[in-house]
């Protein structure tokens, strides 16, 4: 099976990105993909909460959802949202940032919102509070396809192993990690982090990226992200490191180096119960 990761720029502008995905999402068709990925905030990305208020909408008429869906159908290929920022019913007003596995009917065959908040300060200049836009979840999701069983996950999920874990133990044999992932970080953690969950689960990672400068809003400072979308084999060698420009990277899966890799280090089955710290 042939999977091709989506590496995109997106602006803070909706209607704008959804082309240019559309358009990447059939050259991997074209290009032999059954099994298509797109990057955390497939839709838009923003730092300013008026700005999001303004141009984001409800899962059942988010227009990028439903275009790429067709999408999804018109190919016939499965497709990985790696998440949509969507508006919600809740009363603090706060998005969801939700992944959505699409069939290739063009069916939603599962969802999962992000549970992990990037909350953090990285510098003076370089603060997220992802939790003051967004509703964590907090239902770990695996999605059975043709191909294999999926366990989905967003971007600073990464940093948390034990969901992971979880997600292998309950039968995922492929670990998705859509990110919006900071430059900073990402020079420092990115491959590192996909890497350890690969070995640590014997699962494939697949981790398509947005990359590059990206409006931020009123009086902010634009938003750099890393790129280097990157696929990762369960014994943990790269497999394919899109760089920074935007565009498509095609990886070959065989569920048999699951296998091979459990076989060989079995340490999925060797947990033990301990007292402590
Ligand atoms: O804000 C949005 O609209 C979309 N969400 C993101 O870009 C999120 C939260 S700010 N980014 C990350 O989780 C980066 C994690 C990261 O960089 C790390 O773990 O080091």
């Amino acid at each position: 099976m042939r999977a091709a990761l989506v590496q995109l720029n997106v602006s803070d502008d909706p209607a704008a990105n959804l082309p240019r995905t559309r358009d990447l999402v059939r050259a991997a068709a074209a290009g032999g993909a059954g099994f298509v990925l797109t990057p955390e905030v497939t839709n838009c990305l923003s730092s300013s909460r008026a700005h999001q208020q303004a141009v984001l909408h409800r899962e059942e008429d988010d227009p990028t959802l439903a275009g790429l869906r067709d999408e999804a159908r018109a190919h016939g290929v499965w497709l990985l949202i790696g998440s949509l920022a969507l508006r919600t019913d809740d009363a603090d007003g706060r998005f969801a940032n939700r992944s959505f596995l699409i069939a290739p009917d063009g069916s939603v065959a599962a969802r999962y919102d992000k549970i992990h908040m990037f909350d953090v300060t990285l510098s003076e200049t370089e603060t997220y509070r992802e939790s003051a836009g967004y509703r964590p979840g907090a239902r770990a999701v695996v999605a059975q396809t043709p191909f294999g069983r999926i366990g989905m996950s967003v971007c600073y999920d990464v940093r948390f192993p034990h969901l992971y874990r979880a997600l292998a133990q309950a039968g995922a044999e492929i670990l998705t990690i859509p990110a919006a992932f900071s430059q900073v970080t990402g020079a420092a953690h990115w491959e590192c982090l996909l890497r350890a969950r690969a070995i640590e689960t014997g699962c494939y990672v697949l981790a398509p990226a947005q990359t590059g400068t990206h409006a931020a809003g009123e009086g902010r400072a634009p938003r750099r992200t890393h790129g280097h979308s990157l696929a990762v084999a369960p014994w943990g060698e790269v497999l394919v490191d899109a760089g920074t420009e935007p565009g498509l990277s095609f990886v070959d899966i065989d569920l048999a180096e699951v296998t091979r890799a459990r076989a060989r280090v079995p340490a999925l089955t060797h947990d033990r119960p301990f007292e402590g710290p």
